[in-house]
């Protein structure tokens, strides 16, 4: 399956601290690719490289075909990026959202219209289309964030600890809406600390310190340290047992 990122000993040093060390990983076209790891370890650095907007210190790495280094511009235009602290704006209402990010995105206006109509449509919003995002509910402004995150379609959505403080039944509709973006080909990277959504990634990456120290699919990681469920592997991992597939 064709490959949309690669990393090869990707490096990010703050002063002589390395916050990312030498990590080399591929995700496929289409995958739910999970970048696991606890607190500190790298997480966002590592995804701040790949989505151009940190400059890496060492090693390569190409994302949707461009690479980190020289061609950062172009990788924004092919990505969609969810933050931690949400993109979204409190003090605008949902289509002022939709319409700004849109327009930040490159779509027309009509394409925006178009979008932002069948967005507000399938997610049941037109209640509350009006309504400031500071009035809306927390999981219903993460999900709002993810599709407007992918918007205009792109590539690769990077999402950084989407589910962040939302209920069980919300973070599972959050996944609905992951795994209809790859099941149309998009291709999903996603941070978290819930070791269950994990298990619904196709492939994971743990890292621990900066390094990448488990890599594979869930399956693959429970059989090598024997473990029930990516609750036991993270700790074997965290404890410092490291398996790396080729
Ligand atoms: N701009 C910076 N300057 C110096 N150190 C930094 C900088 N950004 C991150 N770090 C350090 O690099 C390490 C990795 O941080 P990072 O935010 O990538 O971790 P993370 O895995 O995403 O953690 P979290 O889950 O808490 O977001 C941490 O020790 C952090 O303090």
């Amino acid at each position: 399956m064709e490959k949309i990122i690669e990393a090869h000993e990707l490096t990010k040093k703050f002063g002589e601290f390395k916050a990312v060390n030498k990590i080399s990983f591929d995700v496929k076209k289409g995958e739910i690719f999970g970048f696991l790891g606890a607190n500190g370890a790298g997480k966002s650095t590592a995804m701040r490289m790949l989505t151009g907007l940190l400059s890496p210190t060492s090693g390569a790495a190409t994302v949707a075909g461009f690479d980190v280094f020289s061609q950062q511009e172009e990788i924004k235009k092919n990505i969609g990026y969810m933050s931690q602290k949400f993109s979204l704006y409190n003090d605008l209402t949902l289509m002022e959202n939709i319409t700004f990010y849109g327009g930040i995105y490159g779509l027309s206006s009509n394409e925006i219209k178009e979008r932002g109509a069948l967005l507000i449509d399938r997610l049941g919003l037109t209640d509350i289309k009006k309504k400031l995002l500071k009035e809306v509910p927390l999981g219903w402004k993460q999900k709002i964030a993810f599709s407007v995150a992918t918007l205009h379609n792109p590539k690769i959505v990077f999402l950084d600890e989407p589910t962040g403080g939302v209920d069980p039944i919300t973070r599972r509709q959050f996944w609905e809406m992951i795994y209809e973006k790859a099941d149309q080909g998009m291709t999903v990277f996603v941070t978290t600390h819930y070791m269950d959504e994990a298990e619904y990634c196709h492939r994971i990456s743990m890292m621990v310190h900066g390094e990448i120290h488990g890599y594979g699919s869930p399956n693959q990681l429970k059989e090598e340290f024997n473990a029930q469920n990516m609750d036991e592997v993270f700790i074997h991992l965290a404890r410092g047992d490291q398996y790396k597939l080729k």
